[in-house]
């Protein structure tokens, strides 16, 4: 990566301000995955040794520019100082006098955790004179939020303006792995894209094309592209405005030599809900009152054998309605296949895909899994991340 990292500026005894993805799930103030915390304890190790005073920043959950109590960050702070075995200060807003006292009684090593960054409405806009505030609390700014880099927000990108900027171990990490895979691909290189809509992966379904050898669709985006080769798909998700567009990526594989895999089989339910009646269909048989909710098991046997040809492989988004048992089966083999292709080097991008992969316990056996949803949507889709750009050029 062409961009400083924390090993090319000195932060001892320096004020850190280091922007974290901290957006973890949470259900009654318990937080239900916490890798993303995890994932950010070496950048925030190495600032302690280093002899940094870290003040850590970071979103939670969408608040649009309020204070909302369940969305504070203190079980972060409590579950942080349990996982470094020190404890983390925290404070109950995001700059100001408060802070800047918070940051005097400090010393060398201490770490604390600023309050949700998105209770100021100038976070979102990335307004100047917020990001001014932020900067003021510290002499460094250091950017560790892979799963925030596209957006350009204040405590992402507009800091980075007022300080010497240069990131974190997660987001070089992040970058070295997905940017590798997609400049220098190990061959043959497999794209499974799934997840509900068409018109959330248009800009990567795109950029891959040019990319890949194969490229599977899968999930609920798979039934314009059924409906493109002229099949009924019943009740199934259809984007009717995006029919011409699924066949013209049809076309656009052919002419490039990309094989492109579609389902040939769906499990088909009667109704949306765990305790629909449920048959396995030919994909030109989805009867006109039901809808397919996941891939059906001739499909997955295919999907799994393109994965075990592969050298690489990238997955975003679930084969079907995971969330529900009796529509988890596709999205479970094509896990079970990437974790069973020992000669795959496999990329889980983030969001849905790395949940699912977490849930059927494989998350071990998966090469990365990319702390970014967004983020990493956006870099397949060849688009420059905000975050990144900011930072100071080595
Ligand atoms: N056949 C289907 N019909 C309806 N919904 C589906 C189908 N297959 C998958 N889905 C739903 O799609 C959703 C995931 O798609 P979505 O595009 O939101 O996530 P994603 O692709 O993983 O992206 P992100 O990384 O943003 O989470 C899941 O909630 C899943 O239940
Ligand atoms: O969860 C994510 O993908 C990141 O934390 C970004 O969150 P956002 O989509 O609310 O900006």
């Amino acid at each position: 990566m062409n961009k400083k990292s924390v090993k090319d500026v000195d932060v001892k005894g320096k004020r850190v301000f280091c922007r974290v993805d901290f957006n973890v799930p949470m259900q009654d103030g318990k937080i239900t995955d916490e890798t993303r915390i995890r994932a950010a304890l070496p950048t925030i190790q190495y600032l302690m040794e280093q002899g940094a005073k870290v003040i850590l920043a970071s979103h939670l959950g969408r608040p649009k520019g309020k204070v909302v109590e369940e969305m504070r960050l203190t079980p972060v702070a409590v579950r942080l100082s349990e996982l470094l075995g020190k404890e983390v200060k925290k404070a109950d807003e995001g700059y100001g006098d408060s802070v800047k006292a918070l940051i005097d009684s400090m010393t060398e090593g201490d770490v604390l955790l600023l309050e949700n960054v998105r209770f100021y409405p100038g976070e979102e806009k990335n307004d100047a004179e917020l990001a001014k505030s932020l900067a003021e609390l510290a002499d460094v700014y250091v950017n560790d939020a892979f799963g925030a880099a596209h957006r350009a927000h204040a405590s992402t990108e507009g800091i980075a303006h007022h300080l010497p900027a240069v990131s974190g171990f997660l987001m070089q990490k992040e970058l070295d792995v997905l940017g590798k895979a997609l400049s220098n691909p190990e061959r043959p290189f497999t794209a499974i894209i799934g997840g509900a809509k068409v018109k959330d992966k248009i800009g990567v379904i795109e950029n891959l094309l040019e990319l890949v050898d194969n490229l599977i669709i899968g999930g609920g985006l798979a039934y314009t592209f059924v409906k493109a080769q002229g099949h009924e798909i019943g009740k199934s998700l259809l984007e009717e405005d995006k029919i011409d567009l699924a066949k013209s990526f049809m076309e656009k594989a052919k002419a490039k030599g990309v094989n492109f895999y579609m389902p040939v089989d769906a499990i088909v339910a009667d109704d949306f809900s765990a305790n629909a009646n449920t048959k396995v269909v030919a994909i030109e048989e989805i009867p006109a009152d039901w809808e397919a909710l996941d891939i059906g098991p001739k499909t997955a046997e295919i999907y799994r054998d393109v994965i075990q040809k592969s050298k690489l492989v990238i997955w975003n988004g679930p084969m079907g309605v995971f969330e529900i048992d009796k529509f988890a089966g596709g999205t479970k083999a094509v896990a079970q296949a990437l974790a069973d292709a020992e000669g795959a080097y496999s990329v889980i991008g983030g969001g849905d895909s790395a949940a699912a992969v977490e849930k059927f316990g494989l998350a071990e056996k998966m090469s990365h899994i990319s702390t970014g949803g967004g983020a990493s949507l956006e870099f397949m889709e060849g688009k420059a991340l905000p975050g990144v750009v900011a930072l100071n050029d080595k």
